[in-house]
Parts: structure tokens; C-alpha cells; sequence
């Protein structure tokens, strides 16, 4: 299972890194326009230090034409790192940049996912990774898990290599619905993360603990003997 965190912001990204077992980080322009007008490419050199060589890391194109796309996916393979996976909207011509970057090796994730038809053009371009969004999705209506579910079924029916990697979440009752309808990965703020840790629920059961012994042995420690 991957989870990514769907964030560019530099501290949160070195602060809880370590305390969440992600495997990789992804932005789009309008995640990067919380972090104000960045050092685009230091930026993401900055991230890839503080994640390391051995998570993903997913940066998105501008261009909305394939030559375009494609020369932009060659400049951050260039200028961050050659293990960054461009983020490809799946438009037609996003599918044309996807295949060309295929053939050459890139790995690419398709991104901009709405739907059945986009999913399975994406899988049959063997893209690495294919991103439905699934809060965009639900919003109008369309059944985000049933279209989970028939994605990772092409995917293993025809034994494609592709990953479904959910993204767009509001709560984290999609993310968990994401999961069991089939997606490999998730990407998600890690600010919804948090909130689900810190659930009046699950503090008021980890207090009561402390009280509970507090109450016997008048300490809060275990023993040292
Ligand atoms: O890159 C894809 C994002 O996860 C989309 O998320 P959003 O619907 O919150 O903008």
C-alpha cells in the first residue's frame, strides 16, 4: 500500500515524514500556489533531500499540447532528478505526450482521472500510475467507487502493470473507501491524517489509560524495575 502526501510545504513535509509511513509526495499547480511564487525547481530538489531517493516523487506539466507536455516532463527529469514521475492530465493530448514518454521509459503518472474511459486509456498507455480524483468525482456524481473497483479489475484482468494511486480527498472516509474499492495508493494532505489521529475519541481512550493507573500507582510511568 502507498500512501503520498499531496503537499508541497517544506516543514510539513520534513516534520511528518518521519511520523507517517508515506511513500512518496505529489503537487499540481494549485497545491504549489500555497507555497507563493517558489524556486520551482530548487524547491522540488529541496523535497526530493528531505524524502529521499527511495520514495516518489510526482511533479505536474503545464503545457496543455503533447510536444509541450513532453518537453516539460524531459525538464524535470532534467533539472530535479531522473526518477521524477510527471504528472500527465489525461487529455487526448496528454495521452499522446503519456505514450511517448512510455516509449522512452519515463514513468509517468496520468493525472486530471474522471473517469472509466480516461482510466483504461491510461492503463493500455502502461502508465505507471493513474490518479481519479475521487472528491471531484463524488461531487458530480459520479460513482468514484464503482469506478475504483472496474479500474483495478482491467488492471487485473489484463495484468498491466499500472498502479491506481486515489487522489483528491475532503475526509478520510473516502481515503479508507478508496482503498477497499481497490486503489493501490492514496495521496492525500497530511493534514487529514492528522485530524484522524486526533479524534476526541481516540484522546479521551489514551487519557482514561493514564488515569486509570495514575489512580493505583500515583505515577504516570511504568516502573523501571
Ligand atoms: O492532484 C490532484 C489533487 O489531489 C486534486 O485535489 P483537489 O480536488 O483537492 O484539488
Amino acid at each position: 500500500m502507498d500512501i503520498l502526501f499531496d503537499t508541497a510545504n517544506l516543514d510539513d513535509i520534513e516534520r511528518l515524514t518521519p511520523i507517517y509511513p508515506v511513500t512518496g509526495v505529489t503537487t499540481n499547480p494549485s497545491i504549489l500556489k500555497a507555497e507563493g511564487k517558489i524556486d520551482f525547481y530548487a524547491h522540488f530538489r529541496q523535497i526530493r533531500s528531505i524524502i529521499g531517493p527511495n520514495r516518489t516523487l510526482h511533479v505536474q506539466v503545464l503545457s496543455k499540447e503533447t510536444q509541450g507536455m513532453v518537453d516539460e516532463a524531459h525538464r524535470l527529469l532534467d533539472k530535479i532528478d531522473a526518477n521524477v514521475y510527471p504528472k500527465i492530465p489525461l487529455t487526448e493530448a496528454g495521452l499522446h505526450a503519456m505514450r511517448i514518454l512510455k516509449s522512452e521509459g519515463v514513468k509517468v503518472t496520468a493525472t486530471a482521472i474522471y473517469s472509466k474511459t480516461q482510466g483504461f486509456l491510461a492503463i493500455a498507455s502502461g502508465v505507471d500510475y493513474l490518479a481519479p480524483y475521487y472528491n471531484r468525482m463524488q461531487s458530480i456524481d459520479i460513482n468514484t467507487r464503482e469506478t475504483i473497483e472496474a479500474l483495478a479489475g482491467f488492471i487485473k484482468r489484463f495484468d498491466a502493470p499500472s498502479k491506481i494511486m486515489a487522489a483528491s480527498f475532503k475526509n478520510i472516509a473516502q481515503v479508507s473507501h478508496a482503498l477497499q474499492s481497490g486503489a493501490d495508493a492514496v495521496t492525500l494532505s497530511p493534514q487529514l491524517l492528522q485530524q484522524a489521529l486526533s479524534a476526541p475519541d481516540i484522546i479521551t481512550a489514551v487519557d482514561r489509560f493514564l488515569d486509570d493507573w495514575e489512580e493505583i500507582h500515583g505515577t504516570t510511568e511504568l516502573p523501571f524495575e
